[in-house]
């Protein structure tokens, strides 16, 4: 698979402290990299490194070679250009990222017309339909009227990833996208993600902290702790054959299903 997005000595640094620390990693086309590490270790600085929307004082270094572009060498303009439309972000939290006072439809709408110039609102609003269908939101044509809180939290989270999906972006970045959902939702979600991805053939950034959460989905993985990559695999590779005991470790903490089976019996035995 070649490399859609290919990162080298990418670095991040707020003044003296360097938060992400020359790391270097590919997001294979049509694939998907999973970044991983424990809250603090930069994998939120990376996306938004990628995206060009470090907070104010923050530093990028290094190179980002999108798809034979150098996004370091954009200037802001361009770079709006590229955001949005080519590569879209879902994030955590899709209540604080919606606006509590627009409909979802509305949104969804403005996202789309903001990327292609002389589409009417109607011609936007049934474009607003059709993603959230895509996203397997029910009676669509009624519900894109509805406010943000009229939604459930995974429900939400559809209309985030109807709004990255309305421009066709080729790389989606998921910064944590099913953190504040529950497990059943979760799993929907990811799932989501997956068939959006074989529909559309874009790549996707997962970032997590949670290993089970990239176990089903990731290609390539890369493992990060204190801004830096200490581990690099495929996915496969990475679950079979952890070589860092920091890897060993978030191992560790992901529930297996055989470990609940040998409680159930143990529980079993009990009673
Ligand atoms: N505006 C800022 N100024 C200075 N340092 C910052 C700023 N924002 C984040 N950091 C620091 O950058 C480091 C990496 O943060 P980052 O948000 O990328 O971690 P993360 O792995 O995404 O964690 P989480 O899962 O908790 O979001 C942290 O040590 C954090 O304190």
């Amino acid at each position: 698979m070649s490399q859609l997005l290919k990162a080298n000595g990418l670095s991040v640094s707020f003044g003296a402290a360097k938060v992400v620390d020359e790391i270097s990693f590919g997001v294979p086309r049509g694939g998907t990299l999973g970044i991983v590490g424990e809250s603090g270790s930069g994998k939120s600085m990376t996306s938004l490194a990628i995206m060009g929307l470090l907070p104010k004082g923050g530093k990028r270094e290094g190179s980002l070679d999108f798809d034979g572009t150098e996004l370091t060498a954009l200037s802001e303009p361009q770079m709006r250009a590229v955001r949005g439309d080519r590569i879209a972000m879902v994030f955590q939290d899709p209540l604080s990222s919606l606006n509590p006072y627009y409909t979802v439809g509305t949104q969804i709408a403005e996202a789309y017309r903001s990327h292609r110039s002389g589409v009417s609102r109607k011609a936007a609003k049934q474009a607003a339909i059709e993603a959230m269908e895509r996203v397997h939101i029910r009676e669509a044509g009624r519900r894109v009227d509805d406010y943000p809180h009229q939604f459930s939290g995974g429900m939400r989270q559809r209309v985030m990833i109807a709004m990255a999906l309305s421009t066709d972006p080729e790389l989606i970045i998921a910064d944590e996208p099913t953190t504040a959902l529950d497990v059943t939702v979760q799993a929907q979600i990811l799932e989501l993600l997956a068939e959006v991805q074989r529909d559309t053939g874009a790549a996707l950034i997962l970032i997590t902290h949670d290993l089970a959460v990239v176990s089903e989905v990731a290609d390539e993985l890369i493992v990060m702790r204190h801004g830096k990559v200490v581990e690099t695999g495929s996915a496969e590779q990475i679950f079979s054959d952890p070589q860092h005991s920091y890897t060993q470790a978030l191992l560790d903490a992901v529930p297996r299903i055989d470990d609940s089976i040998g409680e159930l019996r143990t529980t079993g035995g009990k009673a």
